[in-house]
């Protein structure tokens, strides 16, 4: 069968149109067979795993399965949170990102936030996640060097698990920004995913655990309200599921350690994100 009325059949006429075109010029440029290609995309293997790329922002974040693909609601509050709030090298901010996958978050605000401002660290539980945002680090220029002598912002990725109480002996307080988009699908949500995603993204990367899937908040809000965690006035931007804003919010309104909490929509009008001060 031709390869658009084989694509045809899976994704609809015009977004098999659209998705031929770049898999013909991601073929072509990368020495692939089209047709290995294609059949890979009929067996339900998302399109940017196949292109090796996904814009978020004006990066182009590398992927490869099972690293979570950088999604459009991530990148919106990424963006937002880079106007919200914006250091400058006379007062950089030291920013740590739990459960970096990519990188995408920290890499992104390394490269809209001015040179010199931000030194950023991913942390992550999964090797494949730490080895691909070290490479988007390099890819970018933000990759930590031995001894920095430019003036420019910086990433490296630290193996490190939320859910483990010794967890701050693996990073390096204290921080001023704490960004994450944690695992968070809850079980029913999970059976439903659709292929493409269950099949190929990491489960670590998406099941929430058994707490309707907000069992990573309580352990992130535990860990960034420990003295001396958090420098003064710290920021917290955590993304969150559609039902699930109320909860997160209780959850770090019960602290009694921020002064400000709001809660971000995404472009679609969904709950996405809870933005706090300390
Ligand atoms: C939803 S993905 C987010 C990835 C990336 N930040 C993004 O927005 O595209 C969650 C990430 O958390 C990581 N993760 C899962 N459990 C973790 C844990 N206990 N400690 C640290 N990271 C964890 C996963 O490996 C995955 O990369």
């Amino acid at each position: 069968m031709p390869l658009l009325r084989r694509l045809t059949s899976l994704l609809g006429p015009s977004q098999a149109a659209r998705e031929l075109q770049w898999i013909k010029k991601h073929a072509l440029q990368a020495r692939l067979s089209v047709e290995d290609l294609v059949d890979r995309r009929m067996r339900d293997e998302p399109l940017q795993y196949i292109l090796g790329t996904q814009p978020f922002g004006p990066l182009d974040i590398r992927v490869r399965a099972p690293v979570l693909i950088p999604r459009p609601e991530t990148e919106h509050w990424t963006i937002k949170l880079s106007e919200a709030v914006s250091p400058t090298p006379a007062k950089p901010f030291r920013l740590l990102d739990i459960g970096t996958g990519t990188g995408c978050i920290p890499l992104l605000l390394c490269h809209l936030w001015p040179k010199g401002s931000v030194s950023a660290c991913g942390v992550d539980v999964s090797d494949d996640a730490l080895t691909l945002s070290r490479e988007n680090a390099k890819a970018h220029g933000f990759e930590r060097g031995p001894v920095d002598l430019e003036l420019r912002n910086t990433f490296q990725a630290v193996r490190a698990n939320i859910l483990d109480p010794a967890f701050t002996t693996s990073v390096d307080p204290p921080y001023d920004v704490v960004t994450s988009n944690p695992p968070y699908i809850p079980f029913h949500e999970y059976l439903d995913l659709p292929r493409s995603v269950s099949r190929f993204e990491d489960p670590k990367a998406l099941f929430g655990g058994p707490m309707d899937g907000l069992d990573f908040y309580p352990a992130i809000v535990k860990v960034l309200t420990q003295d001396g965690f958090m420098n003064r006035n710290g920021i917290v931007a955590l993304e969150i599921g559609h039902q699930q804003g109320e909860d997160v919010h209780k959850i770090l309104k019960q602290t009694g350690k921020f002064k400000e909490i709001s809660i971000w929509n995404d472009p679609w009008g969904k709950q996405r994100t809870v933005f706090a001060k300390m």
